[in-house]
């Protein structure tokens, strides 16, 4: 178990920066360069070098890199993601014993009072109101959604593998004129959902594209200034508020509502039902996200206990539907065997 404390200490105190990568440092370099006790580096060091997590160099009291340890470097894509499971994950699963002792034995029913909050000492909070008040770890998660390696970051939009095939859309589109909003994607982070849109569904207009999401994700999304996305519309909005943009074609929904209790998530959804057009038939809310699988296995029950800490859930088709239908939504649900993800279709009924 300390294996984990030592090396998200080391994370935190960028000890893993100051290996250089093919070669050794001195226990006493390292501390100099980490304004740390040498004594105290030296112990937690060697601590990692019986785990494996490090190396012993070829001269005494050095240290090197071990296979695994650049993963550890701030500099490397995974480096994000090992900070969002200790944060989102191993934090509020410490906590579980106090926060259900003080809350009761039930899950959370709201966006406040999480174990995520009370985790991270803001139980009044919802926990992206909490994430705010850490930039750097609220940017570190931004950058992790981002990644195709995490379950739907990689989902095919188009073709035979694709869940459920988008190509509707460009036709669409191109019957709309080119400012007119077409697809808005809800909680839409960086804008890694519309760039893929933009780049496989051939006919939507980059400025037909709205993405929304909060103002300090929308001013890291601006300052990334990734090119394919420099003529969308960046819209600061709380999807638990009205949707501010009537009638577009497609509003996605990308891991928004696992985040979420059900109310809350029949609320969402409710907001994206009043915006849809009444008058074209094909306008769809999709929902895409992990699924719950029965049998439960590991990875996927992982990512549910997870959801726990944060006020939310995996569901399944069932569980979608109920939802779906709450809002006031018809649903088709788009799933195969073997693949995590699934894709929820919904118009009005
Ligand atoms: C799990 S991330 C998913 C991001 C993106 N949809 C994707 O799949 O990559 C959830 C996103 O919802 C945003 N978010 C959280 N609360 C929000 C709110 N009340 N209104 C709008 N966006 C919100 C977060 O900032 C974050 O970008």
């Amino acid at each position: 178990m300390c294996d984990i404390a030592a090396w998200r200490l080391f994370m935190e105190w960028k000890a893993f920066d100051h290996i250089p990568v093919g070669g050794s440092v001195s226990t006493s370099d390292l501390a100099k360069a980490m304004n740390a006790q040498e004594s105290l580096v030296a112990r937690i060091a060697n601590f990692l070098v019986a785990t494996g997590r490090l190396q012993l160099g070829d001269k005494p009291g050095h240290i090197r890199h071990s296979r695994v340890s650049p993963l550890y470097m701030s500099s490397h894509p995974v480096s994000d993601l090992n900070a969002v499971a200790l944060g989102n994950g191993f934090k509020s699963w410490l906590a579980w014993p106090e926060y259900f002792k003080k809350y009761g034995r039930r899950e959370a029913s709201d966006i406040t009072h999480t174990p995520f909050s009370f985790a991270w000492g803001h139980p009044e909070l919802p926990p992206w109101e909490v994430k705010a008040l850490y930039p750097e770890y609220a940017a570190q998660f931004a950058r992790t959604m981002k990644s195709r390696k995490i379950v739907g970051g990689d989902m095919k939009l188009v073709g035979p593998e694709a869940l459920y095939d988008f190509s509707w859309l460009g036709e669409e589109a191109k019957t709309r004129l080119t400012e007119q909003p077409v697809a808005v994607d809800v909680g839409g982070g960086m804008g890694q959902l519309l760039k893929d849109v933009l780049t496989v569904i051939l006919g939507v207009e980059a400025s037909q594209c709205v993405l929304q999401d909060r103002k300090e994700v929308l001013e890291e999304a601006a300052a990334a200034g990734d090119p394919a996305l420099k003529d969308i519309v960046m819209m600061e909005h709380d999807f638990h508020e009205e949707q501010p943009v009537k009638g577009a074609s497609i509003y996605f929904l990308r891991r928004i509502l696992l985040d979420y209790p059900d109310a809350l998530a029949v609320g969402i959804l409710s907001q994206l039902a009043d915006a849809l057009p009444a008058d074209n038939p094909k306008a769809r809310i999709v929902i895409m996200e992990e699924q719950l699988l029965t049998p439960p296995t590991p990875q996927n029950r992982n990512v549910d206990m997870m959801m726990l800490s944060l006020g939310g859930k995996l569901r399944d088709e069932w569980g979608m539907r109920d939802i779906a239908s709450q809002a006031g939504l018809s649903a088709r649900y788009h799933a195969r065997p073997g693949n995590p993800t699934c894709v929820v279709e919904c118009w009005r009924a």
